[in-house]
């Protein structure tokens, strides 16, 4: 059994916030709609397509039926499949954190709510798949995040356990799900929506990846267990 550190995905270890904005603006276009800019969607980067297509639809006062919101959901899908990588980035200093927590004896995993196909497409394109025991995704299990068998789910097939693993996120969902789960969470700062809430919730708040390593997150370990 091993210590596992899970990762969001979306605002957490990539930021997917500009290809998610070019195919919500790729839609937008076909719908002969204007243009959203970035820092507008950005927050709502890690509530999933739909979400962000309804949003889309709300700024500009226009109503989305269920056809056009289906037809529209593909359209995204497809767009977004195509272009996954073309601008998103591990945020700075990921990769190296990533290095250092299994360099001390963590297991590295991703519990995300995209499509378990495009969380392992986009790993993949970026080169970063093959250091994850587990990508799970909001169709891996029966049920995704906030449901903590997302997490205890990702746990098991990383065989890991739960209380020496950290969930590390960017939003409430992440944070709740952990809480749900008995597992100590991170909340990154610069993610898509670090709600005050989330910021309550999370054992610890990291502005930046610099001093996450396997000692940190130990400690991070025994304070929620603290907590408990
Ligand atoms: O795509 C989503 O709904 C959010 O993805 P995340 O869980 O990786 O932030
Ligand atoms: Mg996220």
């Amino acid at each position: 059994m091993t210590d596992v550190a899970v990762f969001d995905l979306d605002g957490t270890l990539v930021d997917t916030a500009p290809d998610l904005t070019a195919s919500l603006n790729y839609c937008l276009a076909a719908a002969g709609m204007d243009a959203v800019p970035l820092d507008l969607v950005r927050p709502h980067a890690g509530h999933g397509a739909r979400v962000m297509l309804r949003q889309a639809y709300g700024w500009d006062g226009r109503p989305l039926g269920e056809t056009e919101e289906d037809e529209q959901l593909s359209r995204f899908l497809e767009h977004y499949e195509a272009n996954i990588a073309v601008q998103s980035r591990p945020f700075p200093g990921a990769l190296d954190a990533m290095e250092r927590l299994a360099a001390g004896g963590f297991t590295l995993a991703v519990c995300t709510n995209k499509h378990e196909r495009l969380a392992v497409l986009l790993l993949s394109e970026l080169g970063m798949a093959y250091r994850f025991a587990a990508i799970c995704g909001a169709d891996t299990f029966a049920r995704r995040k906030p449901d903590p068998l997302h997490l205890t789910g990702t746990i098991d097939r990383s065989f890991g356990k739960p209380a020496g693993s950290i969930m590390i996120g960017d939003t409430i969902t992440d944070i709740a799900t952990a809480r749900a789960a008995g597992v100590a969470s991170v909340l990154v700062d610069f993610g898509y929506a670090p709600d005050p809430e989330a910021r309550a919730g999370a054992t610890v708040v990291i502005d930046d990846y610099a001093r996450l390593d396997a000692a940190f997150a130990r400690q991070i370990v025994a304070r929620a267990a603290l907590r408990r």
